[in-house]
């Protein structure tokens, strides 16, 4: 694949943009392996692979520039606007927006935020779409100065963009570099975005995590819920369950009672909207750190424990903690393989089984591992 963009330094995020898919992805799985185990005692399965472009089911528009004049893209350390608004990777149902996001900018006179002034209100735009074309998109702005501008301009833009189902203001009122604030107000009557998986369609609502790529969330989750029907469980959890992806496949699957822990409060609403909607009555969800989860619940632990962590992965309390657990078999999936690695160091009792890597992030180094992690003696 080729990019503009990339060949005029203007963006460089897509650091193995030029580099022919294949090797792409045999990369990514040679890596894994050398992390994680390269011997023949791991069944290291077919890694699975992506389409190369518009694949993105988001996109984090920072705005900057003028309301007539505005960039939807990034901005650079000092502040100035790069518009990268014809980025290759964005799903076909974002790419046609942008054309209207501007249009909306100058018409409802959006005034962009200035990170170097710190005047003006519009910060980023947060657009999430779905498989079928429906999508969600969230105003992040400084102050409520827009809020009215904005929710004046929902017909229109529902005019415009086909299938525009949720319209939220989020507020960023701090100096600080993040991508969204905590309060978010919904502008539109539906709150959530259903996002249509082979199996079953997840509810989004805003706030919640959704993996970038949905068709590989697909082989993801099926991954899973593949290894989860070979053991049988009669209890299940999924710790960092987001919008409760892995838990829900689980259900569908097998008569385990399942758990879903997540930190966020508006993922967990999503979870148990979509629970709800299948009719699935085996699954509950809590709002809580999965750390204070696993510690606070005494000998109750589960036939499979499924984890999902940001980056930064899950820690020595909780890698500690399943280690001195009667836990049998552990499903690891990660977007770190480098976290991976070290948590799994600190499990010395589990054998890394089985193991695929998924690529969730075409033209970047970065990928998803899945592994199957297992052990036959009770622990110490
Ligand atoms: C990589 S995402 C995975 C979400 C989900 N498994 C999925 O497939 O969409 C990690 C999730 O962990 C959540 N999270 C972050 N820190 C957490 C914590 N300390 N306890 C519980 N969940 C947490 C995030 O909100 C996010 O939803």
């Amino acid at each position: 694949m080729q990019c503009s963009y990339f060949d005029a330094h203007l963006c460089r995020s897509c650091s193995a943009m030029g580099v022919p898919y294949a090797q792409q992805l045999q990369a990514k799985d040679e890596d894994a392996r050398a992390l994680l185990q390269p011997d023949d005692s791991v069944n290291w399965l077919a890694p699975q692979s992506s389409e190369e472009s518009k694949f993105r089911n988001k996109a984090k528009i920072v705005i900057a520039g003028s309301a007539q004049n505005p960039t939807l893209g990034i901005v650079t350390r000092d502040g100035q606007g790069i518009d990268l608004s014809g980025c290759g990777l964005y799903d076909p149902t974002i790419s046609a927006m942008m054309p209207v996001l501007r249009d909306l900018i100058t018409r409802a006179k959006l005034t962009p935020y200035n990170i170097a002034t710190r005047k003006g209100e519009l910060k980023n735009i947060l657009v999430t779409v779905s498989s079928s074309g429906e999508s969600m998109i969230r105003f992040v702005i400084r102050s409520k100065k827009l809020l009215v501008a904005i929710r004046a301009e929902i017909p229109w833009l529902q005019q415009e963009i086909t299938g525009l189902k949720v319209v939220t203001v989020n507020l960023l009122r701090d100096p600080v570099a993040l991508v969204e604030g905590t309060e978010e107000i919904i502008l539109t009557e539906q709150q959530t975005l259903p996002m249509q998986l082979d199996q079953l369609t997840l509810h989004l609502r805003p706030q919640s995590f959704f993996q970038t790529n949905t068709a590989i969330a697909n082989a993801l989750y099926r991954q899973g819920q593949e290894w989860i029907e070979e053991v049988q469980p009669a209890s299940v959890w999924d710790l960092y369950c987001g919008v409760g992806g892995f838990g829900l496949h689980a259900a569908l699957a097998s008569t385990a009672q399942v758990t879903g822990v997540e930190l966020s409060a508006e993922a967990i609403e999503s979870g148990r909207r979509t629970a709800q909607d299948l009719g699935i009555r085996t699954i509950n969800f809590h709002a809580e750190d999965a750390t204070a989860f696993a510690l606070s619940t005494r000998d109750d632990y589960p036939d499979v424990l499924v984890v999902n962590p940001p980056r930064r992965g899950i820690g020595k309390e909780l890698t500690d903690w399943i280690e001195n657990s009667s836990i049998k078999t552990v499903i690891y999936s990660s977007c770190n393989a480098r976290s991976l690695a070290r948590d799994m160091e600190r499990m010395p009792s589990y054998c890394l089984r089985a193991a695929r890597v998924l690529d969730m992030f075409p033209q970047t180094s970065h990928y998803e591992v899945i592994t199957l992690l297992q052990r036959d003696v009770e622990p110490r």
